[in-house]
């Protein structure tokens, strides 16, 4: 059976770079909520013992957004991204992607989703492309297993295309042995991208890179989003990639605790400075977790004293103990 081709069928990157530019001629960003995480639980049971991976997560992601996500080891990262990747699903709350529910979808929603909504890359660079295979057939892979999204006559040009974008158009017929870290990775994200999803997922793409080949990569990841709209998700440790972004969210025991949102302004002298600015999280009750280093520096523990201003809300050291 010959599947109709879908509205909104890309027809290339040309035409998608167009899109990009049309959703930001207002003010930079497109308004629609891409990612929509509300109270979201994973409960893992391990010999008997319950561990909450995730505690109540709530996460809103624009439409071409670059967002990074930072916490430390155990914080909930992975299990965050498997369920944003439709390969896990939540205990509890509420998640969907771009229309589609997580929670509810059925397995051919599943397989419609990972195929064309969402792409992933991973650290490995092993997870991301086939040994035997060339960067080319690498790409052209997914856009076969696609459904037919991306028609048989435009793939071989749209390979080409998103390899040069990449800035691995010279590895088309090499295979990943005989690419460098950095260029696996590059022409991972073109495998990502082979299909046209609207959302990149990357998992500590530069773990494995050294600086350079490592900037190379953030760089891509960047273009990406700037030149076609896509929005990407990266998880990642490296604080250089976290602070070139324009919006870093903290996750702290299966929460997301602060995010720092990070724009560029003119300082005295008339010069490009980046002001950044950090926020917290602010749950549907009313809850919201300080900063850790904020919290330690005025020894704020167990209770604060807080106040209401006119236009703000002070929060003080718990100091009715100490007379
Ligand atoms: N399949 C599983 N079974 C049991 N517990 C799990 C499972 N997956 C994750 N966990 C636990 O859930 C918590 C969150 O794990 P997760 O892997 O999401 O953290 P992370 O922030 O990605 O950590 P890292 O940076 O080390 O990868 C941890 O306590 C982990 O031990």
């Amino acid at each position: 059976m010959r599947r109709e081709r879908r509205e909104g069928t890309p027809v290339g990157l040309a035409e998608l770079e167009r899109r990009a530019a049309r959703g930001r001629d207002d003010d930079g960003r497109d308004r629609n909520a891409l990612i929509v995480c509300d109270r979201l639980v994973r409960i893992f049971t391990a010999d008997g013992v319950e561990v909450q991976a995730l505690q109540g997560l709530d996460l809103l992601v624009e439409r071409g957004e670059l967002t990074a996500i930072v916490g430390a080891s155990g914080s909930g990262k992975s299990t965050l991204l498997n369920i944003l990747a439709g390969l896990d699903t939540p205990s509890a709350g509420a998640a969907t992607v771009a229309g589609f529910d997580l929670v509810t979808m059925d397995a051919a929603a599943r397989l419609r989703y990972r195929r064309e909504v969402v792409g992933f890359v991973w650290q490995q660079a092993a997870r991301n492309l086939l040994p035997y295979l060339t960067a080319a057939q690498n790409v052209a892979l997914p856009m076969r297993l696609g459904g037919g999204r991306i028609p048989r006559r435009r793939r071989a040009e749209r390979v080409r295309e998103l390899l040069d974008l990449l800035g691995v158009g010279h590895c088309h017929d090499r295979v990943p042995e005989r690419m460098s870290g950095g260029e696996r990775q590059r022409a991972a994200i073109a495998v990502a991208l082979a299909n046209a999803p609207a959302l990149i997922l990357a998992d500590e793409p530069t773990g494995e890179l050294d600086s350079r080949a490592a900037e190379e990569v953030f760089t891509a990841l960047r273009t990406v989003n700037e030149r076609l709209g896509t929005t990407v998700l990266i998880v990642t440790h490296d604080a250089s990639v976290a602070s070139a972004v324009r919006r870093t969210v903290a996750i702290r025991d299966g929460r997301t605790s602060s995010e720092v949102l990070r724009r560029a302004a003119l300082d005295e002298h008339g010069d490009e400075v980046v002001v950044a600015q950090e926020y917290v999280t602010v749950d549907r009750a009313g809850r919201l977790q300080l900063p850790a280093g904020f919290a330690e520096r005025l020894s704020i523990r167990d209770r604060a004293r807080v106040a209401l201003q006119p236009d703000h809300i002070t929060v003080h050291r718990d100091d009715s103990r100490d007379a």
